[in-house]
């Protein structure tokens, strides 16, 4: 079987993409070949007009892209604090990790994203909304012009989800251009310029966050079929075929604009 296949698509500067798509539909190995954990076997990645498929993962990110993990990776004996420095690609700032200097200092980041007051604080201390924000941080040491977040919103309540959204917005004001993989669909879609639908590794569907949700095949998709309303006794088709309910991100899609439930 392959992850990905033949999926294309470009992003431009200071966009905000949404990679959506049942589990398993290839979204995650998407980001692992964009970043360079994984290689493509065919088709090429370009960056700034460059072709990047066989450039290292650390040349990648000195270029400018970054990423989040779907599961937190930090260093559980580090602070906060030290945890950002830790990814910091500048030698200087992992010597003084208390610099105020430059963009990419990790004071910084952390008045950034919102953990000023948990510098000091080992991860286990953390709330789940916490972790999601360090690993934006962690991200952001690296000083990116595109960040890819992997299922930042999982884990966390609606109304954190949001404040991370709003994290995410104003990141984009600042000159990213992010893509985000995510099920929380009330969250994300209002906040995409444009979404991506991937489906057994294959691209089914893109555009703005009307046109996907109204998209029939996306429908189809995430209910196994094209009509009708959801509810609890929906199944719908999942990886390899098997049939299985309806689950919460998609009932999530189904309450976003146009379709609204109610
Ligand atoms: N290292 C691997 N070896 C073999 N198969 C893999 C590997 N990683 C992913 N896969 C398979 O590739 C497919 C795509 O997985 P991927 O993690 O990219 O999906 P996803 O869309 O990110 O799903 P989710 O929303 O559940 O995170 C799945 O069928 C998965 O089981």
């Amino acid at each position: 079987m392959t992850a990905v296949d033949n999926v294309s698509f470009s992003v431009s500067d200071g966009e905000i993409i949404g990679l959506i798509g049942p589990n398993g539909a290839g979204k995650s190995t998407t980001f692992n070949l964009i970043m360079g954990d994984l290689e493509p076997t065919d088709g090429v990645i370009t960056y700034s007009g460059e072709e990047i498929q066989h450039v290292p993962t650390h040349e990648r990110v000195r270029e400018g892209l970054g990423r989040t993990y779907q599961s937190p990776r930090h260093f559980e004996e580090f602070t906060v604090r030290e945890n950002i420095a830790s990814c910091t690609l500048s030698n200087d700032l992992l010597l003084d990790t208390t610099t105020e200097s430059g963009d990419t200092s990790v004071e910084e980041i952390l008045r950034r994203t919102g953990l000023s007051d948990q510098a000091a604080v080992y991860p286990s201390k953390l709330t789940p909304a916490e972790l999601r924000r360090l690993e934006i941080a962690k991200a952001l040491a690296t000083d990116p012009d595109v960040l890819l977040c992997d299922e930042v919103f999982a884990g966390i309540t609606t109304e954190e989800a949001r404040e991370l959204a709003d994290l995410i917005e104003t990141l984009r004001d600042e000159g990213l251009t992010l893509l985000l993989i995510d099920h929380v669909m009330e969250v994300l879609m209002p906040l995409v310029d444009r979404a991506i639908v991937l489906n057994f590794g294959q691209k089914i569907a893109e555009g703005d966050s009307d046109e996907v949700v109204a998209n029939d095949t996306v429908r189809e998709v995430y209910l196994g079929e094209s009509s009708g309303w959801p509810d609890e006794s929906h199944r719908c088709l999942g990886p390899g075929g098997v049939l299985r309910k309806v689950t919460g991100c998609q009932r999530s899609l189904l309450q976003c604009r146009p379709w609204g439930v109610g």
